[in-house]
């Protein structure tokens, strides 16, 4: 019985061709698996460069072409045929000799090139990669054919030049040392090119190099999963390798995150965890979002990756705050009461009156939640002798007495009203469970953690108390904790490492954006300032290497008149982008005020056009062929009413500029393709010049 491997590339070509001939292909493809008389049956091509290629016919004059070793055959394209023999002239396929991945060589045009590079060379002595001797490059899985080519190289720029005519476990390490990097540094290139880790190499072993190569190859044992396959999204199918190694690694010791920067592909790498655990069938996986609307949205692609109805239906998808409010629910047979905003709004006010000048009511709340919450402090006393991290202006004890019963007003009146804020919940949910829970995976009996696995998406924003809810529910075991955030996302004032809640993590990070390109990226680092961000980690994380690998448009900033020339502006785009073929729902409309938004609401359903126009708070988590922000104006952006006054306390107004600028960083992330915005007035002081 054949075997058949698919690359990514070949539900494309499908997708390409026309509804009958497609539906032929697919037809043959079947008959091939499943090894009927009637199957297509491999073509020899002459003059080829690897003897092992050849074509099936597939549909009226189309063909696939595929590489041969023993029973497999790796399908590279589907082609009309003068296309697909040409394609089976031109390449030739290899097994990297370090990590054992396939490669793909466009032979061809790599010979066509030696001559310009010998040209370019002249009478230069230099040579790009002179200090490395061949043994390394050797070393460095460097194909033996590539040498004498790598020798004609005089400048980093020849070498980018040769990047798509080489296959990535080639060029990232060259390209390491093409900028003067050492060989450990070109290892640890190579290594993001590893998905599958291969103990020893057989480079002759071109079927178990696609194993390993699981962006370039995925086998298809029956017609089922071939549907699936040319049915999904690329995401579902064909992880990057270092996504893969992440979410499908069988085993961590402890919790792990994962950061890296907007568009890195965490929330899929979370996705495809949550779908290898429960495929491994330990135990109830939780996989938990920021939203209910990120949730739905999750809990729809894992719908589409999960295709068994039993795993799926382990995995659990939610939100922290549902989860708290469940478990306190349950304990108490009913669901607990909620404070409602205006509420919590007058009696800040009158805890503010109790404690007097200088503690506003905005001072307190901080106190409340970023201390005293944070710490889970119960009594004056702890909170008498508490670190007060983040807050710089200090309180001496009768300053703390005054502060703590000025709170403890709060507390009181929410206690005999019957009302909780969410993070109450939070940390009463975690009390309940931690007084009730034990060794999950020990023999003596079931315990109370609901979860074996919580896999945590957009982790940057959550506050200490629902930390310490999520430690509550899980057993802490092997595979417990998956988390993945990007601190430089951060909306919240959450700034707490993991390590300081007892949560020791092995951290992993992605730096590549497939989301944005490489204008928009550019730009929004600008705009973010490049500085390093704390929380999750211990110290910082940084921007570096943080790249996109895709050109786009540049992001448009327009300037108007006033606030009506500014929403006829928007109307003007968006309807110039629907009229260009975008679909509405990848179409987004943000501004920092609800004034804003209700202002575009207005507008473009007078002009008849009906897209998701939201808060920027809104747009956390979700993504975006195209967004407009509005508003991005001095007085706005950053609101002014969520800034600390400087005299009040420096480093509160420094966190609060932080987080603003944090916030309109994420809301320009989402767009994957265009990046429009707009303001009347003066520019925020945060966009960039
Ligand atoms: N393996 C992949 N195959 C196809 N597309 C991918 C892959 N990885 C990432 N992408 C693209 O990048 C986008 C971003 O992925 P994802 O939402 O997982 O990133 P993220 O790191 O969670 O982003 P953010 O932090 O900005 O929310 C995806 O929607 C998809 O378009």
């Amino acid at each position: 019985m054949p075997r058949l491997a698919i690359a990514p590339e070949v539900p494309r070509d499908l997708d390409a061709l026309d509804r009958l001939l497609r539906r032929d292909a697919v037809v043959a493809l079947r008959r091939f698996l499943l090894n009927t008389t009637s199957a297509p049956h491999p073509e020899r091509v002459r003059n080829t460069r690897d003897a092992r290629v050849a074509t099936l016919r597939l549909a009226d004059r189309h063909r696939g072409v595929v590489v041969r070793q023993r029973d497999v055959y790796w399908m590279l394209a589907v082609l009309p045929d003068a296309d697909a023999w040409s394609f089976a002239q031109r390449h030739r396929f290899s097994v990297n000799s370090a990590i054992g991945v396939a490669e793909i060589w466009d032979a061809d045009a790599l010979d066509r090139v030696e001559p310009a590079l010998r040209r370019a060379a002249g009478n230069s002595e230099w040579r790009l990669f002179a200090h490395v001797c061949d043994t390394d490059l050797l070393g460095l899985g460097v194909d033996a054919d590539l040498i004498p080519l790598l020798r004609l190289i005089t400048t980093d720029v020849a070498l980018d030049a040769l990047e798509p005519l080489l296959p990535e476990s080639q060029y990232a390490p060259l390209a390491v040392l093409g900028q003067g990097g050492s060989i450990a540094d070109a290892w640890r290139a190579l290594d993001t090119r590893v998905a599958v880790p291969a103990p020893s190499v057989d480079v002759t072993d071109l079927v178990s190099a696609l194993e390993r190569t699981p962006d370039r190859a995925v086998f298809i044992p029956d017609p089922g999963t071939l549907d699936r396959v040319l049915g999904a999204p690329h995401w579902c199918t064909f992880l990057y390798p270092t996504q893969h190694r992440l979410a499908h690694q069988d085993l961590y010791q402890g919790p792990v995150l994962v950061t890296g920067g907007a568009g890195t592909g965490k929330t899929l790498v979370a996705l495809h965890r949550a779908g290898h655990l429960a495929h491994a069938g330990a135990g109830r996986v939780l996989f938990l979002t920021f939203s209910q609307k990120v949730a739905d949205d999750a809990a729809a692609k894992l719908d589409l990756l999960v295709d068994d109805a039993e795993v799926r239906a382990r995995i659990e998808v939610g939100n922290v705050d549902r989860l708290a409010h469940r478990v306190v629910a349950e304990a108490e047979g009913r669901p607990p009461l909620l404070a409602g905003r205006s509420d919590l709004a007058t009696l800040w006010q009158e805890a503010s009156e109790i404690a007097g000048d200088p503690h506003g009511p905005a001072f307190l709340l901080r106190e409340w939640e970023q201390v005293i919450l944070a710490q889970n402090l119960c009594t004056v006393q702890e909170y008498l002798v508490a670190d007060r991290p983040g807050r710089s202006v200090g309180l001496d004890e009768e300053q703390r007495t005054a502060v703590w019963k000025a709170i403890e007003h709060v507390t009181e009146r929410l206690r005999a009203t019957g009302r909780r804020t969410l993070l109450q919940l939070a940390a009463q949910a975690s009390t309940l469970l931690g007084r009730t829970t034990g060794d999950l995976l020990g023999d003596d009996g079931p315990r109370r953690e609901p979860y074996r696995h919580i896999v945590v998406d957009e982790a940057q924003d959550l506050h200490p108390a629902q930390w310490r809810l999520l430690r509550a529910a899980v057993p802490p075991a092997a595979n417990d904790l998956f988390i993945v955030g990007d601190p430089h996302q951060r909306v919240f004032d959450t700034r707490v490492a993991l390590s300081a809640l007892g949560i020791k993590v092995e951290t992993h990070h992605l730096t590549i954006s497939h989301r944005l390109s490489h204008e928009i990226l550019a730009w929004g680092v600008r705009l973010r300032g490049g500085n390093a961000a704390d929380g999750l980690v211990d110290g910082v994380v940084d921007l570096v290497g943080f790249r996109s690998i895709h050109p786009g448009a540049r992001p448009a900033v327009r300037e108007y008149a006033s606030r009506e020339a500014e929403l006829t502006g928007l109307v003007t785009h968006v309807r110039a982008w629907l009229a260009e073929g975008v679909p509405a729902e990848e179409i987004a409309v943000g501004a920092r005020t609800s004034e804003y938004v209700r202002g575009a609401r207005t507008a473009l359903g007078q002009a008849g056009i009906s897209v998701r126009v939201s808060t920027l708070h809104g747009l956390k988590g979700l993504e975006f062929r195209r967004v407009a922000l509005i508003g991005v104006a001095e007085g706005v952006v950053p609101a002014p009413e969520t800034l600390t006054p400087a005299d009040e306390d420096p480093t509160a107004r420094a966190h609060d500029l932080q987080r603003e600028r944090g916030l309109l960083y994420m809301a320009c992330m989402r767009a994957a393709e265009r990046l429009y915005l707009s303001y009347s007035g003066r520019a925020s002081p945060f966009l960039p010049p």
